[in-house]
């Protein structure tokens, strides 16, 4: 079943087209990597598929109220600034507000699942400290682990390994792949594609304004494909444990 789709998407921004007429579906269980170079429009794409900014042509997200929406897909934008001194459990558990009436506090099964998603992205030793006190890493976990606790068929997230250690790097891509595993889908901005050669059951690379290639990693990652969007070589093998994929020069 698609919990997203996006049909004929044009995005204008200060009177540029940013992107021209893009489709695409996604189905429970997909992974899916979104990659292009900086201002390709990957951010640009998630938030109008998320109908936070004016685009022309159809989402299906867009097209729901506010409400339904929040229980539908859940968000974690680019920016990840933290300004307030909320513990870190009270932001997770920010995560449950589509789902309650106003001002009850958190029911247990609604706790069960705030403690989940704080245990899956390792916040634990966290949990009572200042949202605002933590590293920037550390804040993008929280803002994960708020998303996780929405627990929607949905999550989208732009650049959410951007300035994570390595093992939190591979943590946080398996908490995708497992949401995938689990029968939801994750659509996630990227630029290490190590990564998404590695996690993701799906690329689809924008660039040019529109969707340049859209299948499994090995489909898009080939050369030609990469030299074309980012003007680079690249290196890749298949080994024992997984697909390997180096970038190499700037052509
Ligand atoms: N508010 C805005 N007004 C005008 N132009 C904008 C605005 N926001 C983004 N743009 C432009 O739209 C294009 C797409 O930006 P977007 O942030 O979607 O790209 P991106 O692929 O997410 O880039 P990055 O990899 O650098 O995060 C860029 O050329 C950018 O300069």
């Amino acid at each position: 079943m698609s919990v997203l789709s996006v049909e004929n998407l044009s995005v204008t921004l200060r009177s540029r087209t940013v992107l021209r007429e893009v489709s695409f579906a996604i189905r429970e269980g997909e992974f899916v990597g979104l990659l292009g170079p900086n201002g390709a429009g990957k951010s640009s794409l998630m938030r109008a598929a998320l109908g936070l900014i004016p685009a022309q042509g159809r989402s299906s997200l867009a097209e729901m109220t506010a409400e339904d929406r929040a229980r539908a897909a859940a968000w974690m934008p680019q920016s990840r600034e933290i300004a307030w001194p909320i513990p870190v459990e009270r932001l997770v558990a920010l995560g449950r507000l589509p789902h309650l009436p106003q001002g009850l506090r958190l029911p247990p099964a609604d706790q069960a699942l705030v403690d989940q998603a704080i245990a899956r992205m390792g916040l634990e030793p966290f949990r009572q400290r200042a949202a605002s006190r933590l590293s920037g890493g550390e804040q993008a976990r929280a803002l994960i682990a708020r998303a996780l606790a929405q627990d929607t068929p949905l999550l989208l997230a732009d650049e959410p390994a951007a300035g994570l250690d390595p093992a939190h790097q591979i943590s946080t891509m398996g908490v995708f792949a497992s949401l995938a595993a689990e029968g939801r889908a994750a659509l996630v901005s990227l630029h290490d594609l190590g990564l998404a050669a590695r996690h993701c059951t799906r690329l689809i690379l924008l660039a040019e304004g529109g969707i340049l290639a859209d299948g499994a990693p090995a489909e898009v990652l080939t050369p030609a494909l990469m030299a074309r969007a980012f003007g680079i070589s690249v290196w890749h093998e298949t080994t024992a444990q997984g697909p390997v994929f180096q970038p190499l020069e700037v052509l």
